[in-house]
């Protein structure tokens, strides 16, 4: 188990995507602009896919991280907030609930 959480890294990744910290990936990636950004997160995602067409368990691990990781840049660089995406998701949960709860009390 790990306390990690996903709004954690992306208050890192806005912090860091505006530092001037020669180490930092991020900042070096955001300083290349939304469409480098939005290439990585393109290639990442290929990856993820070849790992998990492969069987590669391990592979899929890291290659999801990297996903996720590059997915958390590109909504900052766009200015999209991980809870507006979270709202989303919650959103399209309450709708899946009210159609199951339809389907099984039809009118
Ligand atoms: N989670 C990540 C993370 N996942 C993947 N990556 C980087 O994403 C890159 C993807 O690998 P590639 O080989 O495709 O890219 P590359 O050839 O190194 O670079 P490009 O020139 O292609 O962009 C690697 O350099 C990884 O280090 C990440 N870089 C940073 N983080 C986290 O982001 C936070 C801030 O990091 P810094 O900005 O480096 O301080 C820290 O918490 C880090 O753990």
């Amino acid at each position: 188990m790990t306390d990690f959480t996903l709004e954690d890294l992306a208050d890192t990744i806005a912090l860091r995507a505006r530092s001037e910290d020669p180490s930092s990936y991020t900042a070096k990636l955001f300083r290349k602009g939304p469409a480098k950004c939005a290439q990585k997160l393109g290639e990442e995602a290929v990856e993820a896919a070849i790992a998990a067409v492969q069987g590669d368990r391990a592979g899929l691990v890291g290659e999801a991280a990297d996903l996720l990781y590059h997915l958390l840049v590109v909504l900052e660089v766009s200015g999209v907030s991980l809870d507006e995406v979270k709202q989303e998701l919650g959103r399209r949960t309450q709708q899946t609930g009210l159609e199951e709860k339809a389907a099984r009390n039809p009118a």
